[in-house]
């Protein structure tokens, strides 16, 4: 169901506890080498016990053991902090590489991540500290190495997700390259899960990386971290003075636990909070549009595509013609947005498509096509506001976007081209718009801007994909009419899918009606009635319609309300 995810960020108790405590140890990590320093190296009594002036005790050596667990905590959090760097990045790069791979490479490396994150990271980390022999380096490089699969798995898992959004449909449309659809687009929708677990991975590393100090594996002699300070406490420990570890593990234990509170903070605390928008009332206020242009500029014959379980759609044929309005019905999974995805040469991977023609204008479909041309040919709209545009970038990025892409146009002259755009379909304050993220704006005002982004790029052709069906219905109103009001004024052609028998009758010039990712009748829009509809299903299609009768013409005009649209 679309919804509006408005974002609110929360502070639960857990995650201010987490960050309190973290910038407790981070405030001493700082400042501890600088005032603590000389206590930490002075020797005294050796091995004795928790007193007035050590409170911890001193160690075998006779240091303090407070004031060398304080000091210690700036080389434990540095290189906790550059192990979980390590998987961070290297993992991201992984995990957005292997999408960016061929299906097949993709499930390869899937797999392989896999199994890489069953393995124990401890383990791995003790393979490679092995590997690399002991000191604080190699044991920041294995834990890093250790850390790697599971953000790699967790960004491939998440690009797979993202990639199927309209947003980034409507970005490959316009041509937007590889590294911006992975840098502008999926890096920040990936931001919060990502930090989720660079919290946790953090906790691991820093456990992982005291227990390779622990184990002689990391931190050496004269540089101590928490991990060593254990290993040197261990006799006292032994020998019956636990007050020796106290300082170490304590901190170990409250810097892990900070770390975790965060993480988990960080997942309670940003509340998508679903706006549910009413049901569309399916009737449509528009106008009938005017007869349709004979000359065909898009041609579509015997289209077929394939999925992994069989053919989804079987031997279509239609033509679009210039100037006209063509409508596809039919029930849900009836294949209307496979054929229209096959136009807009934007197929879901592992579908197999197949025509004896594709075409569009001049160019073959069927063939490679430049990304600067599919992008200013066609335009999509699409059914849902909410996945339409990408949640964290301001509206003015993403509807400027084909404009800078393709046109060659500066920021500055997209912007304005895009305000004009945004007039046109009647956005009130268009530069205040740019500004905004789509989480501001009502469910019609950003089907309003994909239009204006659509237009903006003056297409040949409009698909416009179930584009008013989360939508109420005054809103609805307004943008069929504006699409009613493109075609008519700029000669734009539209393809136009929608289960809505009543608004295709009444948008559309010509209609066809596809069942079971076949065509099974093809007819005038005016004559889409029980009394002129040759087939079964077209006339079950009408009779599951209601108020067909009712004469749509006679119905008020609304007018645009963008006030009392705007979400406050
Ligand atoms: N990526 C895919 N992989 C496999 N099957 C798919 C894929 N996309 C769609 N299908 C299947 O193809 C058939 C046609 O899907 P399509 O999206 O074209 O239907 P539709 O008529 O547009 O339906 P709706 O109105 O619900 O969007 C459905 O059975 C659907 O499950």
């Amino acid at each position: 169901m679309p919804t509006d995810a408005r974002r609110r960020f929360r502070w639960t108790p857990g995650l201010v506890i987490g960050v309190v405590l973290f910038a407790a140890v981070v405030i001493i990590a700082v400042l501890a080498p600088f005032f603590l320093t000389g206590a930490a190296e002075e020797m005294g009594e050796r091995a004795a016990p928790a007193s007035a002036a050590h409170p911890l005790g001193t160690d075998l050596s006779g240091h303090d053991m407070l004031a060398r667990s304080l000091v210690a905590a700036r080389l434990t959090l540095v290189m906790t902090a550059a192990a979980t760097a390590i998987a961070v990045v290297l993992g991201v790069l992984v995990g957005t590489s292997v999408w960016l791979l061929p299906a097949r490479g993709r499930e390869f490396c899937l797999r392989i991540i896999d199994a890489a994150v069953a393995f124990p990271a401890l383990l791995l980390a003790l393979v490679v500290a092995a590997i690399l022999g002991a000191g604080s380096l190699p044991a920041v490089v294995a834990i890093g190495v250790a850390g790697i699969p599971n953000f790699a798995r967790l960004t491939a898992n998440l690009a797979a997700q993202i990639s199927s959004r309209d947003y980034l449909s409507a970005a490959r449309l316009v041509g937007v390259g590889n590294r911006r659809l992975i840098t502008d687009h999926m890096l920040p929708n990936m931001a919060e899960p990502l930090l989720v677990l660079t919290a946790s991975n953090f906790a691991q590393s820093l456990t992982a990386l005291t227990s390779l100090s622990f184990v002689g594996l990391g931190v050496q002699s004269p540089e101590y971290d928490w991990g060593k300070l254990l290993n040197e406490a261990l006799p006292s420990l032994l020998a019956g003075r636990p007050v020796q570890t106290l300082g170490p593990a304590l901190l170990v234990v409250v810097t892990a636990l900070a770390a975790m509170l965060i993480g988990d903070g960080l997942a309670a605390a940003a509340d998508p909070r679903g706006v549910s928008r009413p049901a569309s009332l399916r009737r449509a206020l528009v106008p009938p549009a005017p007869a349709a242009a004979p000359e065909a500029i898009v041609e579509v014959q015997d289209l077929h595509v394939t999925g992994p379980a069989g053919p989804l759609v079987r031997g279509v044929s239609f033509t679009i013609g210039r100037g006209e309005i063509l409508g596809i019905v039919g029930e849900s999974g009836s294949g209307k947005s496979l054929t229209a995805m096959s136009i807009a040469k934007l197929l879901p991977d592992g579908l197999q498509m197949d025509a004896a023609r594709l075409s569009l204008g001049e160019l073959d479909l069927r063939g490679r096509v430049d990304d600067r041309t599919m992008a200013t040919t066609v335009s999509l709209v699409y059914q849902d506001p909410t996945s339409t545009f990408n949640p964290a970038l301001r509206l003015g990025t993403q509807l400027t976007e084909v404009l800078r892409t393709h046109f060659g146009k500066s920021r500055r002259q997209a912007r304005a081209a895009i305000v004009g755009a945004l007039r046109t379909v009647r956005m009130t304050k268009p530069e205040e718009r740019l500004r905004q993220h789509p989480y501001e704006l009502s469910g019609g005002m950003r089907q309003r801007a994909m239009i204006a982004a659509a237009l903006a790029a003056d297409p040949k052709l409009i698909i416009a994909d179930e584009p008013t069906t989360a939508l109420d219905v005054t809103v609805q109103a307004g943008i069929l009419r504006e699409i009613t009001r493109l075609n008519r004024e700029l000669g734009t052609s539209v393809l136009f899918i929608s289960h809505d028998i009543g608004v295709v009758r009444a948008l559309c010039h010509r209609v066809v009606v596809m069942h079971d990712g076949r065509i099974v009748e093809e007819i005038d829009a005016e004559l889409l009635d029980a009394e002129h509809a040759g087939h079964p299903y077209t006339r079950a299609l009408l009779a599951a319609t209601p108020s067909l009768d009712e004469k749509l013409d006679a119905l008020p005009v609304l007018e645009w309300r963008d006030e009392t649209e705007a979400v406050r």
